[in-house]
């Protein structure tokens, strides 16, 4: 049995399309119920890293037991690698499982990546991995469960958005910033998320937010403006342009995916498919048009209602503004953004233009002024400046 564990494993070590010279991550072994595993040295960030460390294999009975053998009304919800189930241990203890399509190559990909990443991370904004199974056909992953499902779940569903009082939005706001920050500045590794998207900030019991969902995520090495190639995986309305583009991604594109996600949760509203309301082929070209007439407050989110301060409502969208703008080099890093959302007293430099409007190619207009290119399937307009 455990032989051929192993040879799973290594099977799905050599499948990847993918090639970066650095920022490669290997896995090793697996050995005695847990799953071992290394990181080349050079990328390394930070002193000391422990030479490998343990990620604890769970028995594919036992998460049958906890699914109730992944019944249907377990079931949490469905994303790209496959369904996610909801269970609960023998101690009472809750998790999500997510459980791996079998014919997924790219699938087996992500998942290493996830088991080799995320379980060496701990922060409070980022959700923990619990362990892993890899018997016969499955490979799941079980991850602490929570209870308020994911961001896009509560935000994008009037019933829901409702309860979203400005100051939880706050909170969740200041979570996902210090979580990406985490990931780029003060981890042991120094990781580029890749795939930040409300479906991907997860929200416990008091709906603090945790960042999941690290199959795309990226060791990176050296300078926080160092700048890699990949094929293109992100996800329709959070990329940056020039990763959507040209496939290039630094830490810079987190932040702009950050800042798409910062001015959905002020005002409600998703960035994909915008252009159906007819107000504007995308959010960040209609918020950009809003904040340069002086009507920014018309962009708040209804449901708010008188929870939320005018004054508070603009510096946050400003500093969404900041993260989105066309130029990676003007950016803000996210150790800065936590400032800026901190201190009223730091003051803002105006924001620059955000390049990208999303929208299909079918809007005549979008598609005459600018350059369009298509990503897994959906078609990304770059507006030319005016
Ligand atoms: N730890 C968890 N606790 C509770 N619910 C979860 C957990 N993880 C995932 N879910 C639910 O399962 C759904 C699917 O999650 P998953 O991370 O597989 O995909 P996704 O982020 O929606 O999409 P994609 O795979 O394309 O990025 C989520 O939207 C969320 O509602």
């Amino acid at each position: 049995m455990g032989g051929d564990r192993h040879k799973h494993i290594n099977n799905s070590i050599s499948g990847g399309e993918e090639k970066e010279s650095k920022g490669e991550v290997v896995l090793l072994d697996f050995d005695g119920g847990r799953f071992n595993y290394d990181y080349p040295s050079e990328n390394l960030h930070g002193d000391t890293l422990a030479k490998s460390k343990d990620l604890p294999l769970i028995g594919l009975e036992l998460i049958h037991k906890a699914t109730q053998h992944f019944s249907e009304e377990n079931k949490l919800g469905q994303g790209g690698l496959g369904p996610v189930y909801r269970g609960t241990l023998a101690d009472g203890r809750e998790i999500a499982v997510k459980r791996l399509s079998r014919t997924s190559g790219q699938g087996l990909e992500e998942f290493k990546n996830e088991v080799t990443l995320i379980a060496r991370l701990q922060h409070r904004n980022l959700v923990r991995l619990l362990g892993c199974c890899l018997e016969g056909n499955e490979s799941l992953l079980i991850y602490e469960y929570m209870p308020n499902k994911s961001l896009d779940v509560f935000l994008f569903d009037s019933t829901t958005s409702a309860q979203l009082d400005w100051k939880t939005r706050l909170n969740i706001i200041n979570g996902i910033a210090r979580g990406i920050s985490y990931l780029h500045e003060d981890s042991r590794l120094r990781i580029i998320h890749r795939d930040l998207k409300p479906s991907n900030v997860l929200l416990d019991s008091d709906m603090n937010p945790k960042i999941s969902d690290f199959g795309m995520a990226r060791i990176f090495a050296g300078s926080e403006n160092g700048t890699n190639t990949a094929r293109i995986v992100g996800s329709y309305g959070y990329m940056a342009p020039e990763y959507a583009m040209e496939g290039l991604y630094s830490i810079k594109s987190d932040v702009y995916s950050f800042g798409v996600v910062l001015l959905e949760i002020i005002t409600g509203r998703k960035n994909a498919g915008f252009h159906l309301s007819g107000m504007g082929p995308s959010l960040l070209s209609h918020a950009w048009q809003s904040w340069n007439e002086g009507k920014g407050l018309e962009l708040m989110d209804p449901l708010l209602g008188d929870s939320c301060c005018p004054d508070e409502f603009l510096r946050c969208y400003h500093i969404g503004l900041l993260c989105v703008q066309e130029d990676a080099s003007d950016r803000p890093t996210m150790s800065s953004v936590i400032v800026m959302l901190k201190s009223e007293s730091v003051s803002l430099r105006q924001p620059e233009r955000p390049a990208f409007s999303v929208g299909r190619s079918t809007n005549q207009h979008e598609t005459a002024s600018g350059s369009s290119s298509s990503v897994n399937g959906l078609t990304a307009s770059i507006a030319l400046p005016r």
